[in-house]
This record gives structure tokens, sequence and C-alpha cells, in this order.
């Protein structure tokens, strides 16, 4: 018998396309040699060139999945990707208040608050914005929003880093203990700055902008990534630069698949076991 690895809870929705979501999570959490568990919000109708449609799942069923799993398995972190409603986040909340998950515990809980696919197609009601505020915040060890999600939660805009760190203060505001305001859709600039703040410790953490239209996946990626390595026991500075260097190599080794955009990925890890370039 082996060693049992550390373990981890995405609550997410699933991306038929295998790009984002449950199964980019999924596949982060193996590649970073953590046990991965799911308990599925949403199921989405997806493809590379967009979501065609969800249907929700059941807030019981929800509530159940996460308490099945952390009341038998255990987490070491948890993350939470698409909620998709209201409902979902409240139940959500006082589902990981239970199994003693998030900033007032001892198990880090990582809110990627996402609101849309990269193409622009919503995954969460709009109505639903406020109990991110209100229900998941305050409960973060650490959010994890793109631009978009800034301007949708903070009304600001950003366009440069003076402008992540008053965002990163506003967001702090709400609750969570960390906050990193990424900078993947800040195009005009050569580089791609993350911005990890938790009000006294301001870290940039910078790569270049590598040419390619290939990034489905590119947020969820990043936040599995950073929430296997808390569940390893890295500390937040460490988990988050371990992630950063994660996901730049996902977005170098990306590919095309389908007539839209491809999925970051994570098969570098896998060392012999590399797709066959000429098969
Ligand atoms: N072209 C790129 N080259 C290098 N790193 C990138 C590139 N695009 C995005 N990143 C990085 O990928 C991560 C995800 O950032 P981004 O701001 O795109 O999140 P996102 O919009 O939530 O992702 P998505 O919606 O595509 O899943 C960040 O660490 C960002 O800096
Ligand atoms: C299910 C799902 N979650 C998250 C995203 C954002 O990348 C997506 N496109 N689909």
């Amino acid at each position: 018998m082996s060693r049992t690895p550390r373990t981890a809870l995405t609550i997410a929705g699933s991306d038929s396309g295998g790009g984002a979501g449950i199964q980019a999570d999924l596949r982060t959490f193996f590649a970073c040699g953590v046990h991965g568990m799911t308990a599925i919000t949403a199921v989405t109708v997806q493809n590379s060139v967009g979501v065609h449609g969800f249907t929700e799942i059941p807030t019981d069923v929800v509530a159940a999945q996460i308490e099945a799993v952390t009341g038998d398995m255990g987490a070491d972190a948890a993350k939470t990707g698409m909620l998709a409603t209201a409902e979902i986040i409240t139940t959500v909340a006082s589902a990981v208040d239970k199994a003693g998950i998030g900033k007032r515990h001892d198990v880090p809980l990582v809110v990627d608050p996402v609101a849309a696919s990269m193409h622009g197609d919503p995954l969460l009601r709009e109505e639903a914005l406020e109990a991110i505020r209100t229900e998941l915040f305050p409960r973060a060890t650490l959010v994890t929003p793109n631009l978009d999600e800034v301007r949708l939660l903070t009304g600001l805009s950003v366009t440069d880093v003076t402008e992540q760190r008053k965002a990163a203060d506003a967001l702090l505001e709400l609750g969570p203990r960390w906050v990193l305001v990424k900078g993947g859709h800040m195009t005009d600039s050569p580089e791609c700055v993350d911005l990890l703040s938790d009000g006294t410790h301001v870290v940039e953490l910078t790569c270049p902008r590598h040419d390619t239209p290939h990034t489905h996946g590119g947020g969820d990626t990043l936040a599995s990534a950073i929430t296997a390595h808390l569940a390893k026991g890295f500390d937040m500075p460490d988990a988050v630069a371990a992630g950063k260097k994660f996901i730049e190599r996902c977005v170098i080794e990306s590919y095309p698949l389908g007539e839209g955009v491809g999925p970051v990925s994570p098969f570098w890890r896998l060392g012999s076991e590399l797709p066959d370039p000429t098969a």
C-alpha cells in the first residue's frame, strides 16, 4: 500500500469540453500530486466556441456532495468555481462552515468568483453577485478575480498595476484574508502581472505574456494549482508563487482544439507520457 496523498475539494461546474471547470481542477490536482474530490454545482454544455447552456444541480445534492466527502475523507484545502445561483452560493457557504473549511478554520478556501466564460457567456445569474460578496468573500482565505470580475464586484476598472493595488484594497474590504488580482486581461502589457495582497504584504507575480490565443481554463487551473499547494501545506505567498509557475508552463504548452479557444495544458507534468508529436 502506498502513502495517501493530500486531498483537495473543488466545488464547481462541469465543462463538457474538458478544458475548464471541474475537469481543469481535477487534472491540475492530479498534476500537482493531490487527490481531487468534487462537488458539482452545474453542468454546462460547452465547447471551444462557447457555453451553449447550463443546468444547475439541486442545492440539497450540492450540500450532500460536500458533506459526503469532507465527513469521510476530509479535505486539506478547497476551492469554489462556477456557482451559478444565489441559492447555490448560500448552500455552499453553510456547507463549508459545517465542514470546518474557510478563513476562520484550519482548512483554506480559495474562492474563484467565476462570473462568465472567456467568450463572455454568463456562468452566474446576475442577482448572485451580491451573494458572492456577502456570503463567500468573508469566508475566503483567498479570492482570485480576473479584471472583469473585479469590475463587477467593486465597480473599479483596472488598466495598470497601481489600479490593481487599489482594487486589491477594495476587495479586501469585503472580508477575504488574501486577494489575488489577476492581470491576464491587460492585453496591452507585454507581461502578465498578478497582484497578491493581504493589506500588509503585497507581492507582484510577473511572467512574460506568451503569444497564444489558447488560454481556456487558465483561471481555474491557476486557482486549483494554488489550492493543491495549500493542501500540501505551503503558506499563501509560496502557494501562489508555485501556482503562477505552474500556470505559466500550462499556457506555454496550451494547444489548439476545436474551432475556437483551446485549453491550457498540464501535460508537461507527465514526462515520458507526453503526447507523441509524431503520432
Ligand atoms: N498569454 C498569457 N501568457 C502568460 N500568462 C498568462 C497569459 N494569459 C493569462 N495568463 C495567466 O493565466 C492566469 C489566469 O489569468 P486570467 O486573468 O486570464 O484569468 P481568467 O480570466 O479567470 O481565466 P479564464 O477565464 O481564461 O479561465 C494568470 O496567472 C495570468 O497572469
Ligand atoms: C464550468 C466552467 N467553469 C469555469 C469556467 C471559466 O473558465 C468555464 N468556462 N466553465
